[in-house]
C-alpha cells in the first residue's frame, strides 16, 4: 500500500529530478556530454580486466620458429633525430629490436646520423631527413617497412616538419601503420587533417602533448577531472584514431572503448621512457595487425598493441628501479626489456 508520506516522497523526488534536469539544461554541460561520460565510464576497463587484455597481447605475439627468415618478425622505421636530440630516436629504434623486430631503421637529419650510428651497430641509420629529396629517400624504403614511429627527437624545424608531412602522406597511401609521438604530435596539432580518420595511426601523447592536441582539435581546454572522457572525445574527433595518454595511469581509446593500464612502474621519471614505449609499440602494432581481430577476441588490434607497449614500458621501469633506484635511466630500462617481456607475456 502506498502511504501518503510515501506518495509525497515520490512527488518530491520527481520534482527534484525535473528541477535538476532543468538546471542541467540551463547551466550544466550538454546532455550528450553527460551521457558520453556515463557511456565512457561504463566502458572503462576495470583492473580485473587488465589480465584479460594481457592475454590478448600474448595471443598476438608471433612464435619464434626456425623456418622464418630475417625480417618476418618486423622491419620498423623510426623517423626522428636532429642536431639536438639523438637519444630519443636511438631509444625508440633499439627498443623495437629488443622487443623482437628483426630490423630497425632510423631516418634522421644528417647531423644526428653519425652519433646514432656510434651508439649502436645494430641500427640502420639513414641521414636523409634534411635533404631536399627527403620524402623520396624515405619513400623508397616504405615497401620494405611494416610500421613507422614518427617523432622521437625530431625537433620542430619547419623544413624537417614539411618533409615529415610528406612521409606521413606517403605512408598513409601505402596503408603502413604509424605510431606518432613527441614532435610528430606537434606536427599533428598544427595539421590534424594529416591523420584524421586514418585507422592505422596510434598517437602517444604525454600530458603536455595531449593538452596541445586536445586544444587544437576540440578547441577548448581538457577537463582534468575526466581523463577517460577526454581521451575518448579526442579519439572520436580525430575519426577514431587510437590515442594513448601517458601518465600515472595510461588511458587508451579508439573512440569506442577505453582501456586503462596501471601496471606497476615506479616514481622515477627520467627522459626517454616515452621513446621506449613508442618504439615497442611500432613492433606490437605490426604483430597485432598481422594476427588480426580473431586473436584479439574482437577488440581493436591497435588498442591491444598499445596496451602491451604501456604494460611493458611500466614493467621495465619497475624492474630497473628495483636495481638502480633513483639513478635509473632509460638505458637501464632497455636492459630490462627481455626479462619484462618474458614476465608479462611468456608466462
Ligand atoms: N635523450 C633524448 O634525446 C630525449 C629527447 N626527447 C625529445 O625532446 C623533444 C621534446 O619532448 P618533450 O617531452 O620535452 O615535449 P614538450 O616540449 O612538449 O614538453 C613536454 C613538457 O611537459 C612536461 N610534462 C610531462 N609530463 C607532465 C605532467 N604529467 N604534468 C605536467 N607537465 C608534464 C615536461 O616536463 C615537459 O616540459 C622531443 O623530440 C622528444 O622526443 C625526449 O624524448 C626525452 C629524451
Ligand atoms: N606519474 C606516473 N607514474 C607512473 N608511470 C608514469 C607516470 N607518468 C608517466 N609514466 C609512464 O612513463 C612512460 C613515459 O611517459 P611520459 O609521460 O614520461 O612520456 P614522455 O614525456 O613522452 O617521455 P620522453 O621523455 O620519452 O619523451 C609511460 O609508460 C607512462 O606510463
Ligand atoms: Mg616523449
Amino acid at each position: 500500500m502506498v502511504t501518503r508520506a510515501g506518495a509525497g516522497a515520490a512527488v518530491a523526488a520527481t520534482a527534484v529530478v525535473a528541477l535538476l534536469s532543468a538546471a542541467l539544461a540551463l547551466y550544466g554541460p550538454p546532455l550528450d556530454s553527460v551521457l558520453e561520460r556515463a557511456f565512457s565510464l561504463r566502458k572503462v576497463h576495470s583492473v580485473k580486466d587488465m589480465e584479460n587484455t594481457l592475454q590478448l597481447v600474448r595471443n598476438i605475439i608471433p612464435p619464434l620458429s626456425s623456418t622464418k627468415h630475417k625480417g618476418q618478425d618486423g622491419r620498423i622505421g623510426v623517423v626522428g633525430g636532429c642536431q639536438e636530440y639523438t637519444g630519443a630516436p636511438y631509444f625508440a629504434a633499439i627498443s623495437a629490436l629488443k622487443v623482437g623486430a628483426d630490423l630497425s631503421h632510423v631516418f634522421c637529419a644528417s647531423a644526428a646520423a653519425p652519433v646514432i650510428k656510434a651508439y649502436s651497430p645494430e641500427l640502420i641509420v639513414h641521414p636523409v631527413l634534411d635533404s631536399p629529396n627527403a620524402v623520396h629517400e624515405v619513400e623508397k624504403w616504405l615497401p620494405r617497412l611494416h610500421a613507422l614511429v614518427v617523432g622521437p627527437g625530431l625537433g620542430r624545424d619547419d623544413a624537417l616538419l614539411r618533409n615529415v608531412q610528406g612521409i606521413l602522406e606517403a605512408s598513409k597511401a601505402r596503408d603502413i601503420p604509424v605510431v606518432i609521438d613527441a614532435d610528430g604530435l606537434w606536427l599533428v596539432a598544427q595539421q590534424p587533417a594529416l591523420i584524421q580518420g586514418y585507422q592505422k595511426a596510434v598517437l602517444t601523447p604525454n600530458h603536455m602533448e595531449f593538452s596541445r592536441l586536445y586544444d587544437a582539435v576540440l578547441r577548448g581546454p581538457v577537463d582534468s577531472d575526466d581523463r577517460h572522457g577526454s581521451v575518448l572525445r579526442l579519439s572520436r574527433a580525430l575519426g577514431n584514431v587510437t590515442v594513448v595518454q601517458k601518465g600515472e595511469r595510461d588511458i587508451l581509446s579508439n573512440g569506442q572503448q577505453v582501456l586503462v593500464c596501471s601496471q606497476e612502474g615506479s616514481s622515477r621519471r627520467c627522459g626517454g621512457q616515452g621513446d621506449l614505449l613508442s618504439g615497442s609499440l611500432g613492433v606490437l602494432v605490426h604483430w597485432a595487425l598481422l594476427a588480426g581481430p580473431e586473436k584479439t577476441n574482437g577488440s581493436s588490434p591497435l588498442l591491444v598493441a598499445a596496451f602491451g607497449a604501456c604494460s611493458l614500458t611500466r614493467q621495465c621501469n619497475h624492474q630497473a628501479f628495483q636495481k638502480h633506484g633513483r639513478s635509473t635511466t632509460t638505458s637501464d630500462m632497455i636492459a630490462e626489456v627481455g626479462a619484462a617481456f618474458s614476465k608479462l607475456f611468456e608466462t
